[in-house]
C-alpha cells in the first residue's frame, strides 16, 4: 500500500482527444470505450472527452435530426454498459433533448451507471460561433433529472461527483465557452468543493489561441485551487470554415502537469497524477478561499457518490517531481529564482541599513558558504547605497577546527573583495574561556563536546557584536532556512544570533546556485569568482572541532544530506504533508539518479541516490530536530527577509509553533506507515 498513488492521495486522470466520425455515434463510441479502456489499464481513475464527442462538433443542423439524436442516445447507452468492467470515470460529450430544447452536455459515466448529466452554461454565439441556433444555455438548471431511454438520471449544473473511497476525489464538469467567462461555473463548484474539473472542449484553433487556452486554465486551477482538466476536439471535426488542434492538458494548483502535442493523429491522451492532498492543504491554508465559499451562491449542490475502487499496486507517480524543491531545474527558471533572491536579499538589507542609521556592516567569514554568500549580499548593498567597500568589515576568527583551506578561501575573498578584513585568532579566548569554567579540554583531554564547540560560535558571535558597537555598525547574519529548521546553530550568544540575517530565508540546496549565479551575474570580479568557485568545492563543515584522520567535521555526515533535509523541509513547511508521504515522495525522486533532471551547474560528482531505509533514517532525525528540539530558536530568531515561497521560518514572517513542541506524532507516523524494508 505504502507505494500505491491513490493510497498516498494522488489519483490518476487522463484527458483524452482523438478523431471523431462526424454523424457516427456508434463508430466514436467504440473510440471512447477504447481510449478509456487503455487509461484505466494504466490506473487511471477518469478520463475526460471531447464537447459533442459521441458525434462531433462540426455538425450544425445535422444536430436537429431526429436519427443522430436517437442513434447518440443508443451510442451512449452502449458505452454505458460495456463501461461496467472499468473502475474509471468516463466523461463524454453528447446533445441531448431536455424538455422542450437540446443542450450541450457532459455525461457522466461510471461502471454501468450514468452518474449524471451537465449541460453547457454558457453557449457561444458569436464571430465564429453559433450554438444558439442549437443549444440552450443550461445556466440555472438545478435539481432536475433527464429521461436517458428509462434511466431517471440527474441533470444540471449543480451536481458534484464525489468518489466515497478516495479523500477529496470530487468531480466537477463544464464545457468550453464554460471557462472563457468572467465567473466560470467551475469557480462555484470549487467552492463548494469540486478538486477536479474537467472542461470537455471544441474549440477552433487561431494563431496564439492555444496561450490563450493555457493561460485560462492554468489561472483557474490556480484560482479554484484545484486540477483543470482539458481535452478539445481535433482530427475528424470539419474543417468546412474552422480547424482544430486536439489541445490537451492537466493543470494543477496553477502548475502545467502533463500536455500532449497539439494537431494529433489517432487518440491522443495525456495523463498525470493529481495531489488531491497538496489541494486540499492548500485550500485550509489559504483562509481566504474558505471565505469565499461563505458568499458565493448558496444554491444547494447535489453530490453523486460513487465507489471508485481505485487500483492498489505500485503505479509509480506520474507528475513533475523535483530533487530540489527549492531548486528549479529548467535553467532560466533557476536564474530568474537566483536574481530574485539575490534582489530580496540585497533589497532588505538596504532598507534596514538606511533606518538604522549605521556605517558599517560586520560579518564572520569562515570561508563556507554561507557567510560567503551573506557578504556578497553585503557589498552588493553596500555597492548601491553609494557605501565605500570600505564599510563591509570582515574578520575571520580561525579557531580548533579551522583548516587551512577555509581560511585561505576567507582571507583571499575578503581581499578580492576589497573590503576592510582581519583575522581575529579566537582560540587564546576560547582556552581561557575553558580553563574559566575548568573544561576538560583545558586540562588537555581531547574533550571535543557541545560546550567546546560553541564556545567558539559563541565567541565569534562575541567578538562580531562587540565590532559592531565599536563601528556604528551592524552583525550580519549568516545562518540559513535548513540551518534553521534543523536547529543547527548556536543560540543566543552564537551564530543563531546577529542584527540582521540575509540568509535566513535561503534553503541550504539553493546557496550553491546563487553562489554560482553571483559568479556569472557581472556584479563581481574575475578574481572574485575565483575564490568563489573554491569555496563551492569545499565540503560543509562547522569546523568547531580539529579535523581528525579523516578530515574536518564534515556536517552531512552528522546530521545528513541537506537534499534530504530541504526535501523534507519544503513538504512540511509548505503544504503540512506527514512523514510518511514525505517518504514515498523522497523514494520516487530519489531513488535513481538517472531519473528525472537535475539543476544546471550541479556536479555530477555529487549526483547521488536514496533509497527507503536511508529516507527513513534521515528522515526521522529531521523530525525529531524540526518538531521537538529546534522551535526555541526559531521562536528567538532575528529579523530577515522570506525569499522562498516554500516558507520562511521566522515566528513573524511565515511558521508559528511552540517552542516545547514534541515530535511524537510525526515519529508515529513514520514508525507506523513506512515499511522498514
Ligand atoms: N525548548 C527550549 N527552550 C529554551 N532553551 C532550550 C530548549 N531546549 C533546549 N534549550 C537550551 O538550549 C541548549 C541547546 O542549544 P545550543 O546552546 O544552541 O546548543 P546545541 O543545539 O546543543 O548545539 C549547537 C549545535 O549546532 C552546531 N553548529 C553550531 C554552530 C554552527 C553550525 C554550522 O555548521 O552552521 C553548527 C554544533 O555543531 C552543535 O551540534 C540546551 O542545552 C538547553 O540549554
Ligand atoms: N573561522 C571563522 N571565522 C569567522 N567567522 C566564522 C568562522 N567560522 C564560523 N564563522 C561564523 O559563524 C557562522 C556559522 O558557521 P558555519 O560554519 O555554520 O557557516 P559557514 O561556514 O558560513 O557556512 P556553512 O554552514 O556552509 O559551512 C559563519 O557563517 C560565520 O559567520
Ligand atoms: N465550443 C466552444 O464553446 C468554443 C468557445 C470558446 N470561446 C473557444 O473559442 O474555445
Amino acid at each position: 500500500m505504502f507505494r500505491s498513488l491513490y493510497h498516498q492521495g494522488f489519483a490518476r486522470v487522463a484527458a483524452c482527444t482523438l478523431p471523431v466520425a462526424l454523424a457516427e455515434p456508434a463508430v466514436n463510441a467504440q473510440r471512447i470505450l477504447d481510449a478509456a479502456t487503455a487509461c484505466t489499464e494504466d490506473g487511471s481513475a477518469l478520463c475526460v472527452f471531447p464537447e459533442l464527442g459521441i458525434c462531433g462538433y462540426t455538425l450544425e443542423d445535422l444536430l436537429q435530426q431526429e436519427v443522430l439524436l436517437t442513434q447518440t442516445k443508443t451510442a451512449l447507452l452502449s458505452l454505458v454498459q460495456a463501461s461496467t468492467s472499468l473502475h474509471s470515470v468516463m466523461v463524454v460529450g453528447a446533445p441531448l433533448l431536455w424538455e422542450n430544447a437540446l443542450y450541450n452536455c457532459a455525461v457522466v459515466i461510471h461502471s454501468g451507471r450514468i452518474l449524471g448529466i451537465v449541460p453547457k452554461s454558457y453557449i457561444p454565439n458569436y464571430r465564429e460561433f453559433y450554438e444558439a441556433r442549437h443549444f440552450r444555455p443550461g445556466a440555472g438548471i438545478r435539481g432536475q433529472t433527464i429521461d436517458i431511454n428509462g434511466h431517471i438520471v440527474p441533470f444540471g449544473v449543480d451536481l458534484l461527483f464525489e468518489a466515497d473511497d478516495v479523500p477529496s476525489f470530487c468531480l466537477s464538469v463544464e464545457i468550453c465557452e464554460d471557462m472563457w467567462v468572467p465567473i466560470p461555473p467551475s469557480t462555484h463548484a470549487a467552492l463548494a468543493g469540486a478538486t477536479i474539473i474537467a472542461n470537455l472542449s471544441a474549440s477552433d484553433i487561431t494563431v496564439g489561441k492555444a496561450e490563450t487556452r493555457n493561460m485560462l486554465c492554468q489561472s483557474l486551477s490556480a484560482r479554484n485551487i484545484a486540477a483543470y482538466l482539458y481535452a478539445a476536439a481535433g482530427e475528424g471535426e470539419s474543417t468546412t470554415d474552422l480547424a482544430w488542434d486536439g489541445q490537451t492538458a492537466i493543470f494543477e494548483n496553477g502548475t502545467l502537469l502533463a500536455s500532449s502535442d497539439r494537431f494529433p493523429s489517432g487518440t491522443t491522451t495525456v495523463m498525470a497524477d493529481v495531489d488531491l492532498t497538496l489541494l486540499r492543504q492548500e485550500r485550509l491554508r489559504m483562509g481566504s478561499f474558505a471565505d469565499g465559499a461563505y458568499q458565493a451562491d448558496t444554491t444547494p449542490w447535489r453530490r453523486i457518490s460513487f465507489t471508485l475502487s481505485p487500483p492498489s499496486a505500485n503505479l509509480g507517480l506520474r507528475r513533475p517531481l523535483s530533487r530540489f524543491p527549492f531548486v528549479p531545474s529548467a535553467p532560466e527558471r533557476l536564474a530568474q529564482d537566483c536574481f530574485e533572491a539575490f534582489t530580496i536579499q540585497v533589497s532588505a538589507l538596504k532598507q534596514r541599513l538606511k533606518t538604522s542609521g549605521v556605517k558599517t556592516m560586520v560579518i564572520g567569514i569562515s570561508g563556507g558558504l554561507d557567510s560567503t554568500h551573506a557578504l556578497l549580499v553585503a557589498v552588493r548593498a553596500a555597492d548601491e547605497l553609494g557605501w565605500p567597500r570600505s564599510a563591509v568589515r570582515g574578520y575571520t576568527m580561525p579557531g580548533f577546527g579551522t583548516t587551512d583551506k577555509t581560511l585561505a578561501s576567507a582571507n583571499a575573498l575578503m581581499v578580492q573583495l576589497n573590503i576592510m578584513h582581519e583575522t581575529l585568532d579566537i582560540r587564546p579566548a576560547a582556552e581561557l574561556m575553558l580553563q574559566t569554567i575548568r573544561h576538560p579540554y583545558a586540562e588537555g583531554q581531547p574533550i571535543h563536546d557541545i560546550t567546546f564547540e560553541n564556545v567558539q560560535a559563541g565567541l565569534r558571535t562575541d567578538f562580531l557584536f562587540r565590532l559592531a558597537n565599536q563601528h556604528q555598525g551592524l552583525v550580519i547574519g549568516t545562518g540559513d532556512l535548513s540551518e534553521l529548521a534543523l536547529g543547527w546553530c548556536t543560540y543566543g550568544v552564537g551564530d543563531q544570533m546577529a542584527h540582521y540575517n540575509v540568509n535566513a530565508g535561503l534553503p541550504k540546496t539553493l546557496i550553491q546556485h546563487l553562489i554560482r549565479w553571483c559568479i556569472a551575474s557581472g556584479h563581481f570580479s574575475a578574481s572574485v569568482g575565483t575564490v568563489l568557485k573554491d569555496v563551492l568545492a569545499t565540503e560543509i563543515s562547522p569546523e568547531l572541532i580539529p579535523a581528525g584522520e579523516n578530515g574536518p567535521q564534515s556536517t552531512e555526515s552528522i546530521i545528513g544530506p541537506y537534499a534530504l533535509h530541504d526535501f523534507a523541509l519544503f513538504y512540511i513547511l509548505r503544504y503540512g504533508f506527514s512523514p510518511s508521504r514525505i517518504a514515498f515522495l523522497a523514494e520516487q525522486a530519489w531513488q535513481d539518479t538517472t531519473i528525472g533532471h537535475w539543476p544546471p551547474g550541479f556536479p555530477t560528482s555529487e549526483y547521488k541516490s536514496y533509497d527507503l531505509p536511508t529516507i527513513r533514517h534521515w528522515l526521522e532525525i529531521f523530525v525529531r530536530r524540526f518538531f521537538a528540539t529546534s522551535q526555541f530558536k526559531r521562536s528567538a530568531m532575528p529579523n530577515g527577509p522570506k525569499v522562498m515561497p516554500g516558507g520562511s521560518l521566522s515566528p513573524r514572517g511565515d511558521w508559528r509553533a511552540p517552542s516545547d513542541g514534541n515530535a511524537r506524532l510525526w515519529l508515529e507516523d513514520l514508525k507506523h506507515n513506512v515499511p522498514q524494508v
